[in-house]
């Protein structure tokens, strides 16, 4: 990897704070990092000197941007609250730490400076984005994460998410950015026989059973200095997740027949696309193994929350079968089909309609919408029309009660927001991705509302 050229920006949140960003920019230079001065060409850590974590300064915080990382220095004689540490993180903050002299060592803020841009230029890397396609927010830091604890630590790694979002493509990617330089061994446990799961993950000795002509290897072994994935380890019989229980924990086991402990430095991936907390509560997952592969977890999101990736995805499988006719395009009506319909299978199923609507193009030109195979054009005709009746009854209503249109123009977006909220958990991530803004933009709607308005 490239050195990470010195990429920092300073902001003081008040103007009575700008003498103390001025004697840290000065602290910074003699140790030799420069500030950026101007915030705009490539990623920057964005630096944000604070007092309080009132209004004013949380709505500066938040006004740096979404793109980059914003560390908050709190810059006050006494230690923050956690209270009031959590709000500025929730503000939009990548860390957030007590600065109350700037005259201080600067290192652990130039430690966490470095690590982050570190994991921006790997994330932005072309090996990265070529093969991790997606632009949402969601996306980039889900990607950000996985760079992190690739690059940045060995621990073993649980990927959950619903079929086809990606789980096996970030698995092959921990692998890659590990630099472990061992191999990626894959063992997909929904094809293990009980008879010869022991075989198949700890090899066996030479006359083990009946059958067992030679010595064999099993996965543990072949994953020795590498990495090894189990997918769809929510498939894993009971028996066999009692039996993986001492070799993930201490990285030792015993070959089928065998006396001795072999060694094996593996690290461990896991994938499934269960929720693995109620296969624990019914009973059907071992809650001592959960914990053991859940060294560190990432969910893969459905395609129907990172909706703004549908068409840089088409584009890319749309690439992969047009090479030869290269600007091969999608007509815009084609785009708004792909946008509007539903994909219970995610990017895989993304991917199989790109490729129908391929084999079906013929000639030169844009895909248009004749090559939508015939039993697939339903679903976006035939989605029901709005505003509808029931909508135009209730805000018949509002105006009979003599609401002001901004009033209703605020309570609908209130509302909007409000079931969005319910339906993603409280995830202001999500519900920002669904309502078509950004995170902050609604970090700051819900904190804008008046104190005696219902809470969003
Ligand atoms: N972000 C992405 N960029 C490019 N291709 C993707 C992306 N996500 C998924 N794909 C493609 O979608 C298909 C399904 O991906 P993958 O096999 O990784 O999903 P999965 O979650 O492991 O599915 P399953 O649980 O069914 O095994 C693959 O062809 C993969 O290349």
């Amino acid at each position: 990897m490239n050195p990470i050229p010195p990429a920092i920006w300073l902001h003081a949140a008040t103007p009575a704070l700008s003498g103390q960003a001025a004697r840290l920019g000065q602290r910074l230079a003699r140790a030799g990092i420069a500030l950026r001065e101007s915030d705009k060409a490539g990623p920057v850590c964005r630096m944000v000197l604070m007092d309080e974590a009132n209004p004013a300064q949380l709505a500066a915080l938040a006004a740096q941007g979404e793109d980059d990382c914003v560390f908050a220095l709190l810059c006050c004689a006494k230690a923050p609250s956690p209270a009031a540490s959590w709000t500025v993180l929730a503000a939009g903050a990548a860390d957030v730490l007590w600065w109350p002299d700037a005259d201080a060592d600067p290192a652990p803020l130039l430690a966490r400076v470095q690590r982050r841009l570190a994991v921006a230029q790997l994330a932005g890397s072309d090996a990265v984005r070529q093969t991790l396609v997606g632009r949402s927010a969601i996306w980039r830091a889900l990607i950000e994460d996985v760079v992190e604890v690739a690059a940045f630590s060995a621990s073993s790694v649980l990927i959950t998410g619903e079929t086809g979002t990606g789980k096996d493509l970030i698995a092959q990617a921990i692998h890659q950015l590990s630099g472990c330089g061992g191999e990626l061994t894959v063992l997909d446990c929904t094809t293990l026989s009980p008879e010869l799961a022991g075989s198949e993950l700890f090899g066996h000795e030479r006359g083990a059973y009946t059958g067992a002509v030679g010595a064999r290897d099993g996965a543990f072994a072949q994953a020795d200095q590498g990495v090894l994935f189990l997918d769809e380890i929510g498939e894993l019989p009971l028996p066999l997740q009692a039996q993986l229980l001492r070799v993930v924990q201490e990285h030792k086991y015993k070959r089928v027949g065998g006396n001795s402990w072999q060694p094996s430095r593996f690290r461990l991936i896991c994938a499934t696309n269960r929720e693995l907390e109620t296969e624990v509560a019914q009973g059907r997952f071992r809650a001592d193994l959960l914990y053991r592969i859940a060294g560190w977890r990432c969910r893969t999101p459905p395609l129907r929350e990172r909706r703004d990736d549908i068409l840089p995805l088409a584009a890319h499988f749309l690439a992969a079968h047009a090479a030869p006719h290269p600007g091969c395009e999608l007509d815009p009506a084609v785009r708004d089909y792909l946008l509007t319909r539903d994909y219970p299978g995610n990017v895989r199923e993304l991917r199989q309609t790109v490729a129908r609507l391929w084999h079906r193009h013929c000639g030169c030109g844009p895909i248009t919408l004749g090559a939508v195979p015939p039993e697939e054009r339903a679903p976006a005709s035939m989605a029901a029309p709005w505003p509808d009746a029931a909508f135009a009854g209730a805000i018949r209503h509002a105006l009979d009660q003599g609401m002001s249109l901004a009033r209703i123009t605020q309570a609908s977006a209130d509302t909007a927001i409000r079931i969005v909220l319910e339906q993603e958990g409280g995830s202001n991530q999500r519900a920002a991705q669904r309502l078509g803004v950004t995170d902050r933009a609604l970090q700051i709607r819900r904190k804008a509302r008046p104190a005696d308005g219902p809470p969003l």
